[in-house]
């Protein structure tokens, strides 16, 4: 029997990962997938779902049956990247999961865990593990990457000259700093020729390493390579739902991050369920304005990857964004919140790229606003809130009612109204 750790040869003791696959086999599955999508007409435009279904489904079981494997290659030693590379491997896929630090793969290679991301989850026998990034990357047929959303154009740059017919899915729920760049604008800018997509859902890690449950969403363009990664990542405990709003799935996930923070910080203030519930549904709606600013389908946030994940980390101490939050709401600072929590929590950058955006584009945002005034103008949280609960008249869905001039008009007047109301009962206090 193979013990644990001669499972892991692809790291030489000089740390060079070996390519164990024959160069027969450089005939990727992916390209066999594409080829058979291509002849049974799946790539069209109109789709019969039936086709599409039974043709996914021949393709799983060649998956499932075919010795040859998909290669992929997983960067990012955090958490998600750590569990999603579990995951593949699980499922039989060759998988290499890249991570920056030698000694730290050098102490996943021996323990088989991630010590300090996911400390006492034994991970799959067959995963390899790699800090060679050249290595890692070539000879696969999908590279997911899972670094923070500010490492994220680097790591590009670093593999782009070992890119060559690989697909590229980006696992990342953040944004770029002062471009605005969301983690497919980059993959656009840096890598032009490539197959992409994104994967964003409801995926607490901690969650699906206890086996629990789970969805996602992959995004792309591309069918061939939504089905590879349905194929690659689906299990009896994970789902994988697919969509080809890109730039909705991604900016679900990344925009539900401030709506965590949020949450966390009223939940700091004891908050009802009404008021949960009222921020929770006011914060979709901000994400799906925002999102059809960026050319987004509205709808895609009724998904998974929308009201699912905004749902998941709005109601977890789990997530990180969420624990930021609390603590800001207990009185510690942005610097020290950080500190103390030690891992990604990528809204606390979302929340200064989307006001800013929104600020410049004329975007209503209040939430964001609100939440940006707390964190980075030292204003007041309940003086915030309070100018929030005060904020006029809107309508529920503006996708369904517009919010059009006569709620403006509605609120100029019970403005007016309660100003001379001020006045008569002799407050002076506002002049
Ligand atoms: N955790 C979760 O439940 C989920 C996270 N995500 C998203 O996945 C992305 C990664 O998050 P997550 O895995 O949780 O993060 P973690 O904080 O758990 O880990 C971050 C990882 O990225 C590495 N890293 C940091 N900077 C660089 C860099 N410049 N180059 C290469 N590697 C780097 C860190 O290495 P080191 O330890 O050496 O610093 C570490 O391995 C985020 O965008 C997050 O929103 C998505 C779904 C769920
Ligand atoms: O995106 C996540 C779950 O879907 C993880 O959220 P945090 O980054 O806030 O931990």
């Amino acid at each position: 029997m193979t013990s644990p750790n001669e499972s892991n040869k692809d790291i030489s003791s000089d740390n060079t990962e070996v390519n164990t696959n024959a160069p027969e086999k450089q005939n990727s599955l992916l390209a066999g997938i594409i080829e058979r999508a291509t002849k049974s007409g799946i790539g069209r435009k109109k789709l019969n779902p039936s086709a599409v279904e039974s043709a996914v489904a021949k393709n799983m079981a060649d998956i499932h049956s075919n010795p040859t494997k998909l290669r992929l290659a997983f960067l990012g030693g955090g958490s998600f990247g750590t569990a999603m590379a579990n995951l593949a491997a699980r499922n039989g896929c060759d998988t290499t999961l890249w991570v920056r630090n030698k000694r730290t793969v050098k102490a996943m290679i021996k323990t088989q865990t991630n010590k300090k991301y996911l400390p006492g989850y034994k991970l799959d026998d067959s995963l390899k593990y790699s800090h060679d990034l050249a290595a890692a990357v070539k000879d696969k047929d999908i590279v997911f990457i899972a670094v923070p959303g500010l490492a994220f154009r680097e790591t590009l740059k670093n593999i782009a000259p070992f890119i060559s017919g690989q697909s590229i899915v980006s696992l990342t729920k953040g944004m770029e700093k002062d471009t605005f760049a969301m983690m497919s604008d980059i993959i656009k800018d840096e890598l032009p020729e490539v197959n992409f997509g994104v994967m964003s859902g409801p995926n607490l890690a901690i969650e699906i390493m206890k086996n629990m449950p789970s969805a996602t969403v992959i995004a792309s363009e591309s069918e061939p390579l939504r089905h590879a990664v349905q194929a690659a990542l689906h299990s009896a405990f994970f789902r994988v739902f697919a969509s080809d709003d890109v730039k909705g799935v991604e900016l679900g996930g990344a925009l539900k991050n401030i709506y965590a923070i949020a949450m966390g910080m009223a939940a700091a203030y004891d908050v009802g369920e009404n008021t949960k519930a009222m921020i929770l549904t006011r914060a979709l709606a901000e994400m799906s304005r925002f999102g059809v600013e960026s050319g987004a389908n509205p709808l895609t946030f009724l998904g998974l990857s929308g009201v699912g994940d905004l749902y998941a980390t709005c109601s977890s101490e789990l997530s990180r964004n969420y624990r930021i939050g609390n603590m800001l709401g207990r009185g510690m600072s942005i610097e020290a919140a950080v500190k103390k929590l030690g891992q990604t929590a990528e809204g606390v950058n979302t929340i200064q790229q989307v006001h800013e955006k929104a600020t410049k584009q004329g975007i209503y945002m209040p939430i964001t606003h609100a939440l940006y005034a707390v964190i980075y103008e030292d204003k007041a949280a309940l003086g915030v809130a309070l100018h929030l609960m005060e904020a006029g008249f809107r309508s529920d869905v503006e996708f369904v009612m517009a919010h059009d001039h006569s709620n403006a008009a509605l609120t100029a007047q019970m403005k007016t109204s309660s100003d001379s109301t001020d006045d008569e009962s002799g407050d002076t206090d506002s002049k």
